[in-house]
C-alpha cells in the first residue's frame, strides 16, 4: 500500500510583526477596502465619542435654562450621532468582512493547491487532525487578524487622535492629559500584557492542533482502541490537554483582565486630570462652564475603544500564531519537484504508450536509504506483470514511483510511443507530472469510498461518464449482478467511509473505478487482500483479464496470481531478485 510517514517539526515560529507583515502582503487587491473599513470603524467610534460630548454639552447647557432654540442643534446632533454609530458600525462590518473573506478565500485556494502539490508523499509530515486544524481553525483565526485586530486598532488610533485634538483645542491641559492616558491605556497596557502572554497565545493555538490530532485519531481508530482497551488512555491524554489549555487560557485571561483594569484606571485618570485642570480654568474665566462638562466626560466614551485595543492586541498575537502555521503549510517543499514550465508533449495514448524504467532508485522522504533500487521495467500495451515479494520488499514503492509520488533519485524513467527504443522515450522530468499520472489507473485494497451513492463513487474516475458507462464498468468488475439486485441499484448509498458495503464489494467498486478511468496502465496493489479465496480469485481474474490496449502491474502476496502473468518479478529488500516469464508470456 502506498502510504507515507515522516517526522515533522515546524520551523521556529516567526515573530508576530513578521507574520502580520506577510499577512498584510496577502491582502493585495483588498487594501482599499480595508482602509475604507478602518475609516468606517473610526466614524462609528467617533459617533460614540461625539454622542458623549454632545450629550455632556446639552445637559450642561440645559442646566443654564436657555431658550430651547439654543439646544436644537445639539439635540439633533445627539440623534444623528446615535443613529450614525449604528449605521457606520454596520457598514464597517459589511466592508471589513467582505475584505477579510476575500483574503481567506484566496488563502484557502492556495492551501488546496499546495495540498495537491504535496500529496501524497509530502502530506503525512503533519498528523491528520493537526493539518485539519490548520486548514479550518487556523485559517479562520487568520481572518481575525484583520477583523478583530488591525481594524479596531486603526480605528482607535484615528478616533483617539481626533478626540485628543478636540480636547486640546478646548483646554490644552485636558488634551495633554487625555493623550498620556490614551498612551498608557492603548499602548502601554497592551504591550505589558503582550510581554506576559507572548508564549501562551502561541501555546493555545498549538494545543488546539494537538487536540484536533488526538480526536481525529480516536475517531479513526475507535473500534481498534476499544478492543485494545486503550480508549481510556486516550481520553486521559485528552483531559490532560484540556487542563493545560485551561491553565494557559486562564493565565491569558488574567493578564488581559489586569491590562483592561489598568486601561480603565488610566481613562479614569484622564477624567480626574481634566477636572483638576478645568475647574480653575472655569473660575478664571478661561473656559466656558458647558465646555468643562465636555472635556471631563468625553474620555469616558473612549473606554470602549481602548478595551477593544487590548482585545485586539491579544487577537493579533493569536492570529499571528495561527497564520504562521498556515504559512508553514504553504512553505512546505513538495517531495516531487513541480514539472517543467515548458513540458514536452506525450505520445498519443490511442496509438500506444510505453513506459521504460532502467536502473531506477527512489527513496521515501525522511528515509536515509533507497526503498527501491536497480529497477528495470518495461510497461507496454497488453502486458501483465506480477510483482511478488515479502512484506516491505518494495512492491508498493515501485507503484508509487510509477505514479510520480516519489522523485527519481537515479536511473532512467521514460515515456514514449509503443515500439520506440529506450532512446525514443522522453524522461519524465521533461513531461507534465499530471499528464503522466493521467496515464495510470490505480486500485489498492484501501480504496476510499465517499458517503454517497455507488454511481457517484465510481464516476469519480471519469466525471463525465454516463450511468450506462458506470454500469458497464461495474459489470466488468463483476459487480453488475450485485448492483442490479439492490433496491436502489446504482443509486444505493454506500454509507460513511463505505461501511455499508462488504470488503469484496468495496474492491469491486475500486476495480470498476479503474476500468471506468480506462487508462493505458493499471496499477493494482493487492486488490484481493483480505478477501476470501474464491472472491479474491475472481477479483484478480477480473483485473488481469487480457486487454490488448491495457498494461497491468499487479502487486500480490499470492503465488497463484502468477498464472495471469506475462512476466513475474520477485522482489526482496528493494531489488528485483528474480525475473521470469509467466505462463501467459508469448
Ligand atoms: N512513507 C514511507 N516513509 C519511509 N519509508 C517507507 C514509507 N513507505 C514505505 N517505506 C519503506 O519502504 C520499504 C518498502 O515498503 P513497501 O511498502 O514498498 O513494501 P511492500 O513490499 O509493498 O510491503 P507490503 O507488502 O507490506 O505492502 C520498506 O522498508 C518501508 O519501510
Amino acid at each position: 500500500m502506498v502510504t507515507t510517514s515522516a517526522p515533522h517539526t515546524d520551523p521556529a515560529p516567526a515573530g508576530t510583526a513578521g507574520v502580520l507583515g506577510r499577512l498584510i502582503g496577502e491582502a493585495r487587491g483588498v487594501r482599499s477596502r480595508l482602509v475604507l473599513a478602518a475609516f468606517l470603524g473610526a466614524l462609528a467610534s467617533g459617533c460614540a465619542v461625539a454622542l458623549m460630548a454632545a450629550s455632556a454639552w446639552l445637559i450642561a447647557r440645559a442646566a443654564q435654562q436657555p431658550p430651547v432654540l439654543y439646544l436644537l442643534v445639539a439635540v439633533t446632533g445627539v440623534r444623528a450621532f446615535g443613529i450614525g454609530r449604528g449605521v457606520f458600525r454596520y457598514l464597517e462590518r459589511l466592508v471589513s468582512h467582505d475584505a477579510a473573506f476575500r483574503v481567506l478565500g484566496r488563502l484557502r485556494e492556495r492551501l488546496m493547491a499546495q495540498l495537491a502539490r504535496l500529496a501524497p508523499a509530502g502530506l503525512p509530515v503533519w498528523r491528520r487532525g493537526d493539518l485539519l486544524a490548520r486548514l479550518v481553525d487556523d485559517v479562520q483565526d487568520t481572518g481575525d487578524a484583520f477583523l478583530r485586530g488591525l481594524l479596531p486598532i486603526a480605528g482607535a488610533v484615528l478616533v483617539g487622535g481626533g478626540t485628543v485634538v478636540l480636547s486640546f483645542l478646548i483646554l490644552p491641559a485636558a488634551g495633554a492629559a487625555l493623550l498620556v492616558s490614551l498612551l498608557v491605556a492603548g499602548a502601554l497596557a497592551p504591550a505589558l500584557s503582550a510581554r506576559r502572554t507572548a508564549r501562551t497565545e502561541r501555546e493555545v493555538v498549538r494545543l488546539r492542533g494537538e487536540r484536533s490530532r488526538l480526536v481525529g485519531e480516536m475517531l479513526d481508530d475507535a473500534a481498534e482502541l476499544a478492543v485494545l482497551g486503550a480508549f481510556d488512555d486516550r481520553l486521559a491524554e485528552l483531559d490532560e490537554l484540556a487542563e493545560r489549555n485551561r491553565l494557559v487560557t486562564a493565565r491569558t485571561a488574567r493578564t488581559a483582565g489586569i491590562a483592561a483594569g489598568l486601561a480603565t484606571l488610566a481613562m479614569g485618570a484622564a477624567v480626574w486630570l481634566a477636572t483638576v485642570a478645568g475647574v480653575p480654568a472655569v473660575v478664571q474665566g478661561d473656559l466656558a462652564p458647558v465646555l468643562l462638562a465636555v472635556v471631563v466626560l468625553t474620555p469616558l466614551a473612549l473606554i470602549d475603544v481602548v478595551q477593544a485595543v487590548i482585545l485586539a492586541a491579544g487577537t493579533l498575537r493569536r492570529s499571528a500564531a495561527s497564520a504562521d502555521r498556515v504559512f508553514g503549510v504553504l512553505a512546505a517543499r513538495p517531495v516531487v519537484p513541480d514539472g517543467p514550465t515548458d513540458p514536452r508533449p506525450l505520445p498519443d495514448p490511442a496509438a500506444g504508450v510505453a513506459v521504460r524504467v532502467r536502473d531506477l532508485a527512489v527513496r521515501w522522504p525522511g528515509s536515509g536509504r533507497d526503498a527501491v533500487s536497480g529497477l528495470d521495467l518495461d510497461l507496454r500495451p497488453g502486458r501483465r506483470i506480477v510483482l511478488l515479494g515479502e512484506s516491505g520488499s518494495g512492491k508498493s514503492t515501485v507503484l508509487a514511483a510509477l505514479l510520480g509520488f516519489l522523485p527519481v533519485r537515479s536511473g532512467r524513467f521514460t515515456v514514449g510511443p509503443d515500439g520506440a527504443s529506450g532512446a525514443g522515450g522522453t524522461p519524465v522530468d521533461q513531461l507534465d507530472p499530471e499528464t503522466v499520472r493521467g496515464l495510470f489507473g490505480w486500485c489498492d485494497h484501501h480504496a476510499y469510498l465517499f458517503d454517497s451513492t455507488i454511481v457517484e463513487n465510481v464516476r469519480l474516475a471519469r466525471p463525465g461518464a454516463t450511468d450506462e458507462d458506470v454500469h458497464a464498468a461495474l459489470r466488468g468488475a463483476g459487480a453488475g449482478d450485485w448492483v442490479d439486485g439492490l433496491p436502489d441499484g446504482l443509486h444505493t448509498r454506500v454509507g460513511q467511509h463505505g461501511l455499508a458495503v462488504s470488503g469484496g464489494q468495496r474492491q469491486r467498486l475500486a476495480i470498476a473505478r479503474a476500468l471506468l478511468a480506462d487508462r493505458p496502465f493499471l496499477l493494482a496493489d493487492e486488490p484481493a487482500a483480505s478477501l476470501d479465496r474464491p472472491i479474491a480469485d475472481a477479483v484478480t481474474a477480473t483485473i488481469m483479464r487480457p486487454d490488448p490496449r491495457r498494461c497491468v502491474v499487479l502487486v500480490s502476496h499470492r503465488p497463484q496470481d502468477v498464472e495471469f502473468a506475462d512476466e513475474v518479478l520477485e522482489m526482496a529488500d528493494g531489488r528485483v531478485v528474480r525475473r521470469y516469464p509467466g505462463p501467459r508470456a508469448d
